[in-house]
């Protein structure tokens, strides 16, 4: 009797210590909107631009808010502050990803650089990519690249103006940032080697086009797997796993189609004709065969960056160019001013060369407006708590996935002025840069995991939107709604692209 009497007070003593030391953990934990049974707070986040609803939510639960995303801890970052926190004086416990099933399938088993782990082998990947692929150097080694595409661009605009037609401009910039990346990381433009498929209504894309389409998509696709873990035989069912399969197959056999093709022609030459411009591909290969690496680099590794590469270089920049024409259309004081400001100073000269961008600073404070308020990545890439550690006062667990709300911040009045204008002259005679060191606006993110490709994506954005005001005039469509044409809704996706592809009509300047 004793005994029983003895086990039953024990037990309901341990019971009163875990349960205290639960609601402890509890109220240690930033605070966030009471969650439902199982789904948790999934309910509230907006299927296609969960930075909206998140921004709503933090109005209300404060810059640091917990939620619970069915199985997944989270906490998501909604100030300048609470964000230099996080990706500034613990960048270091927050610098890995989250292995969620899409990310994990598409960066052959995290080998790349944008979802791997944080580790040794990241870093090191990290650094021979920041050295060898994106340096200053290097980019400007795709001058002439850059600047025959826009061209081509350009001529491509004219004809259509001759036959007098409206403009998909959102399906011509995608075209140009695809057919830029795919001549910088693979030497020639492949785009147009596969046959074109129907997507839509009178839309037709290439295969190439279309998987790349499909991989952005399954990159934040929901999968059962990550929120319901008991319930990832779902994924199986839905077809996802599948698509998710396909699409990694058929994108894995194109990089090895591509990389032979450079192993085979660099044996043809036998090393002895250096190429003019080298392309990703040959910049690996060498690396390949470097016995001084500090990692051993797999053609794996390299497939991976390669995927990273095709995917970050055409979507952002195309986004951007697209939200800063459509922010012009729409300011047209502002789109004056940026013609203005061209026109002027090389009003002779038919093409805007990458030393005539250095002389145009409204132009720049443009694209810097641009991805202020048009992040391409509202809520960057997701990280996650390496080890449990205090932020703020608050307890994070380790696993706990972190979004940073960088479409929010940057509209954070707090920090702007009339925040939600789009109004360049805030940058005109700014030192801000835009390249992680501010944290009211992060375009490109900050700390370890922060974009290595800032400067080559910045020049590619400036260059083609110098010569597009410098070459056009610009109106929207005849017979499309003015306002729908340019409306700020979004596609759902890992880049947000504006939901309405944008109709023009380019008219050439008058000389
Ligand atoms: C307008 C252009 C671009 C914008 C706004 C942009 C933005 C971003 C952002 C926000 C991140 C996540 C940073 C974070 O988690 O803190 C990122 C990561 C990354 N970006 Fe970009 N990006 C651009 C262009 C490019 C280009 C052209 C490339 C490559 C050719 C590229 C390659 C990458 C890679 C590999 C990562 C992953 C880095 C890591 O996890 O360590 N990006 N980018």
């Amino acid at each position: 009797m004793a005994l029983l009497v003895f086990l039953s007070l024990s037990s309901i003593f341990i019971f009163i210590f875990f349960f205290i030391l639960s609601q402890k953990r509890k109220v240690a934990a930033p605070p966030g909107p009471p969650s439902l049974p199982l789904v948790g707070n999934l309910h509230q986040l907006h299927h296609s631009a969960p930075h909206r609803s998140l921004w709503q939510l933090a109005q209300r639960y404060g810059p640091f808010m917990s939620l619970r995303l069915a199985a997944v801890q989270t906490v998501v970052v909604s100030s300048a502050r609470v964000a230099k926190e996080i990706l500034k004086t613990h960048d270091l416990n927050f610098a890995t990803r989250p292995a969620f099933v899409g990310l994990r399938k598409l960066s052959y088993n995290g080998l790349d650089l944008g979802f791997a782990p944080y580790g040794p082998c990241w870093r090191e990947l990290k650094k021979l990519c920041i050295v060898h692929l994106f340096s200053a150097n290097r980019v400007q080694s795709f001058r002439s690249v850059r600047e025959d595409e826009v061209a081509q661009m350009l001529r491509k605009l004219s004809e259509r103006e001759a036959s007098g037609t409206v403009v998909n401009l959102t399906e011509v910039l995608m075209s140009f940032t695809s057919s830029l990346i795919c001549i910088i990381a693979f030497g020639k433009k492949y785009v147009g080697q596969y046959e074109e498929e129907v997507v839509g209504k009178g839309k037709r894309r290439s295969r190439l086009q279309v998987l790349l389409n499909e991989a952005q998509a399954l990159l934040t696709e929901f999968f059962f797997s990550d929120y319901f873990p008991l319930l990832g035989w779902v994924d199986g069912l839905t077809g996802k796993m599948r698509r998710l399969e396909k699409t990694f197959k058929e994108l894995d056999a194109f990089y090895e189609r591509v990389i032979f093709e450079h192993m085979d022609s660099a044996m043809a030459e036998n090393g002895d004709d250096e190429k003019e411009v080298q392309d990703i591909i040959d910049i690996f290969l060498q690396l390949l065969r470097d016995d001084s690496l500090s990692f051993h680099l797999t053609l794996d590794h390299i497939k991976a960056v390669l995927m990273n590469i095709f995917i970050a270089g055409t979507d952002p920049p195309s986004a951007t160019i697209v939200w800063a024409m459509t922010a012009l259309l729409k300011n047209g004081e502002v789109m004056r001013k940026v013609q203005g400001e061209v026109r002027s100073l090389f009003g002779e000269k038919d093409f805007i060369n990458e030393d005539d961008i250095e002389r145009l600073p409204y132009l720049k404070a443009v694209v810097k407006e641009t991805l202020r308020l048009f992040p391409p990545s509202p809520l960057l890439l997701p990280r996650e708590a390496i080890e449990r550690c205090s932020v703020e006062g608050y307890e994070i667990e380790a696993k706990t996935v972190v979004y940073v709300n960088a479409w929010g911040i940057a509209r954070d009045p707090e920090n702007w002025e009339k925040a939600e204008e789009f109004c360049p002259e805030r940058f005109v005679g700014s030192e801000m840069e835009l390249k992680g060191k501010e944290f009211e606006a992060l375009p490109f993110g900050s700390g370890r995991r922060m974009c290595p490709a800032k400067h080559m994506g910045m020049v590619n954005v400036e260059l083609a939107l110098a010569n597009l005001v410098h070459t056009f005039d610009w109106e929207v469509g005849p017979g499309s709604d003015r306002e729908e044409m340019l409306d700020t809704e979004v596609k759902p996706g890992i880049t947000m692209h504006k939901k309405s592809d944008l109709y023009v009509v380019a008219k050439k300047r008058i000389t």
